[in-house]
């Protein structure tokens, strides 16, 4: 970068000594600084070195021509914009010719006139900056004509009488006005309807104030088609600070208008079906709660299900699942009457909201039309469909006075609707009280979760006390709810029980830990034998023992294997039927332990005749162990029985190497707890196992 001079700095290239001083002297006299050169080639080098703002240039020069190195001087980088007047003879009228086609800026005529020598030169730049900046103002020009023509949004000027001068072609696009037809006219012609005066008028009032407006304005097309348009204002002022130009800036925000629409919707409606959503059904819940405590006026809340809607998702796919819901959601919403709500909760599930519905019997009668309404063949992708749904009833004020409180009980209602047979409705009752409608509902949950594949299995080793050999593992179910959280057996088992789903779950676990164990053995681990636990209801089956050897021949494991879990209670049940069982299961191959052994009422007497293989020693009196002398004398005497029925012993529950000496101390045969190993699932059991069978127990 050159730096910034105080004085121009003058070129002067003349071969006469005489000549060069004057100029030089008429120069520095006239304020500007000056370098000479004699030849061509000195004027070169200098000017290269000295890059200065004028060259005075003779047309005689000893070396060469002065019109060839004005034109050498015009090759060089800073040579182009340079004005370089020629010195010639005043008719040397060819030389001023070729003065010219070189490029040089203008010619200064001998004799000189040593009087205006200055002037000319300074003349000569301001002439120079003039044009400079001329030509940095047109380019200027240039760039904003283009941004005004290319851009995509619509640029109108107006004059200071607000009379439009000036429009781009995105205007004519957006508008469909030609810019002839505005031009001299009121842009107020561009916007739509009356609601937007008091707009303008502040528009007016902001743009004269501030010189700058945003807004909204609803504008018209020229076939009178109505957009939203988003508008940047401005106000150009004169010298005198007087309005001269308004500027408008504005765009078609239609599209923007709709998607900002479609979010509003979405967050509020539900995308398959069209209906309000959860957010907004609570909303519609709250604002009618609110009414009918003003008006002491009652309503109700129905929360209807599709009966084995999974069932329908999972066999003829989601396309159809979804057309059906579409369909139920037509239903529901013809069933509707002025002030009613319906909205879809999420999956299956849907809920009237139903405000002044009346007493009992005139909701029970509408929960009956609708549950008729909905079980009507339903017509999805060329099938006819028969479905039924289940509906629970919450009537407010009674049933609650909170949207959340209200949805929850006719979800309870509901699922009492289902455990009643499905295809009916029920009004809830505060006799439903919490625990059993979370029975309720983990039943449901529980249904669904064998058909989702939400079971997992865990393992947990058992070592030998006297040699730390493997002795098995115990298989553990687990299940990893729809919320992702693992619910532990105690939870799920005995409702599993009780509603008759833990054969199957059983039966799932016996195939799982069969699949697994062969699994291991295709990948070279050494494999325990697995111990599987069995439900009284299982066991309590008349063909236990023919249908668990008939199913591992199906599943390809020896029965040996597997272990199996029994409770002493389970035993007792029918002493004669569980020998004969028990008979055939040794027959088949399986081992047999009993389980929590010290916990039931086992009439010792009958052990004899049992055949068995082993005793666990539950983890109750494991863990008194140390405090509790009657425990310690309970496990003494399991572990004297099992000895004289010849039976192994395992501890289970063994959490600390003081319990693990004092029972190998009373002769325990072998352990299992969280001092070997928590149960593992089925990855990290593998890890453990190869770790343990490289002699690493980890
Ligand atoms: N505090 C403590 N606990 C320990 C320790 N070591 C193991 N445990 C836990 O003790 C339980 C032993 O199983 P269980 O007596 O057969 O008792 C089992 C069994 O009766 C039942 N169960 C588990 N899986 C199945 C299954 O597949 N089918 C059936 N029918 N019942 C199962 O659920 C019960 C509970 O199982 P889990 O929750 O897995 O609980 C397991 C295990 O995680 C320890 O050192 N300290």
């Amino acid at each position: 970068m050159m730096e910034r001079r105080s004085k121009a700095l003058v070129l002067v290239v003349d071969d006469e000594l005489a000549a060069r001083l004057i100029t030089r002297a008429t120069l520095e006299e006239g304020g500007f600084d000056v370098v000479e050169a004699a030849s061509a080639a000195q004027a070169l080098a200098l000017f290269e070195d000295c890059h200065p703002d004028v060259v005075l240039l003779d047309v005689m020069l000893p070396d060469g021509d002065g019109v060839e190195l004005c034109e050498q001087l015009r090759g060089l980088p800073n040579g182009r914009d340079v004005p370089i007047a020629m010195v010639t003879g005043v008719n040397d009228k060819e030389s001023i010719q070729r003065a010219y086609q070189s490029g040089a800026t203008d010619f200064i005529t001998k004799p000189i006139s040593w009087g205006t020598l200055a002037h000319r030169t300074r003349f000569l730049l301001r002439a120079h900056h003039a044009l400079r900046d001329l030509a940095l103002s047109a380019l200027r020009m240039r760039l904003a004509a283009s941004v005004f023509e290319a851009s995509n949004d619509a640029i109108l000027i107006c004059d200071r009488h607000n009379r439009i001068i000036s429009t781009n072609p995105a205007f004519t696009r957006i508008c469909g006005h030609p810019a002839h037809e505005v031009l001299g006219q009121d842009p107020a012609l561009l916007f739509a309807d009356v609601g937007t005066r008091i707009q303008y008028q502040t528009m007016w009032e902001t743009l004269l104030a501030d010189n700058a407006w945003q807004g909204e304005f609803t504008c018209r097309r020229r076939n009178g088609d109505t957009f939203p348009a988003w508008f940047s204002m401005s106000l150009c002022r004169d010298a005198e600070g007087e309005p001269e130009h308004y500027i408008a800036l504005f765009t078609d925000i239609s599209l923007r208008k709709v998607q900002e629409q479609r979010i509003a919707h979405l967050a509020f409606h539900d995308e398959l079906t069209g209906l309000p959503n959860r957010r907004l059904v609570a909303d519609r819940l709250a604002v009618a709660l609110a009414q009918a405590k003003r008006d002491a006026s009652q309503g109700a809340v129905l929360f209807v299900d599709i009966d084995r809607f999974k069932n329908i998702n999972d066999s003829l796919g989601h396309a159809c699942g979804d057309q059906l819901l579409e369909q139920v959601a037509l239903r529901l919403q013809g069933a509707l009457r002025g002030g009613d709500t319906v909205g879809r909760m999420g999956g299956d599930e849907f809920v009237l909201l139903c405000p002044g519905a009346g007493h009992g019997a005139a909701i029970a009668a509408r929960a009956q039309a609708m549950l008729a309404t909905l079980a009507e063949p339903y017509q999805v992708m060329g099938m006819r469909l028969h479905v039924s749904a289940s509906m629970g009833i919450a009537c407010y004020p009674d049933d609650g006075d909170t949207p959340e409180v209200l949805v929850r009980n006719a979800d309870a209602a509901m699922y009492l609707a289902k455990e009643q047979g499905r295809n009916n409705f029920q009004f809830y009752a505060p006799e439903l009280n919490a625990s059993i409608l979370s029975r309720l509902k983990l039943e449901m949950e529980l249904r669904r979760a064998l058909d989702a594949g939400q079971f997992e299995l865990y393992y947990q080793p058992k070592l030998e006390m006297a040699d730390g050999r493997l002795n098995g593992a115990e298989v553990l179910i687990r299940w990893r709810n729809d919320a992702g959280q693992l619910v532990p057996p105690n939870r799920f088992i005995p409702v599993a029980e009780e509603c008759g789903l833990i054969g199957a779950i059983g039966d799932w676990v016996l195939a799982e830990t069969c699949r697994q164990h062969a699994a291991w053995r295709a990948a070279g681990l050494l494999v325990p034998v697995l111990a599987v636990n069995v439900s009284a209801r299982q066991f309590a089956q008349p063909e236990f023992a023919e249908n668990m050897g008939r199913m591992l021949a199906e599943l390809g494991t020896a029965p040996a294997a597997i272990e199996l879990e029994l409770t002493e209670s389970m035993l007792m049940a029918d002493v004669r039927r569980t020998a004969a069982t028990l008979e055939r299961l040794k027959e088949l191959g399986f081992s047999i332990a009993i389980d929590d052994f010290g916990t039931g009422f086992s009439s010792l007497n009958y052990l004899r005749h049992f055949r068995l293989d082993v005793l666990k020693i539950d983890q109750s009196f494991v863990r008194e162990l140390l405090q509790d002398r009657a425990a310690l004398a309970i496990v003494q005497s399991i572990i004297a029985l099992a000895r004289a029925l010849n039976l192994q012993t395992v501890a289970e529950g063994v959490e600390t190497e003081a319990q693990r000496a004092l029972l190998q101390e009373q002769g325990c045969g072998a352990m299992q707890g969280y001092l070997v190993a928590r149960p593992l699932p089925a990855s990290d059991f593998a890890a453990w196992l190869r770790a343990y069978n490289k002699g690493r127990p980890p």
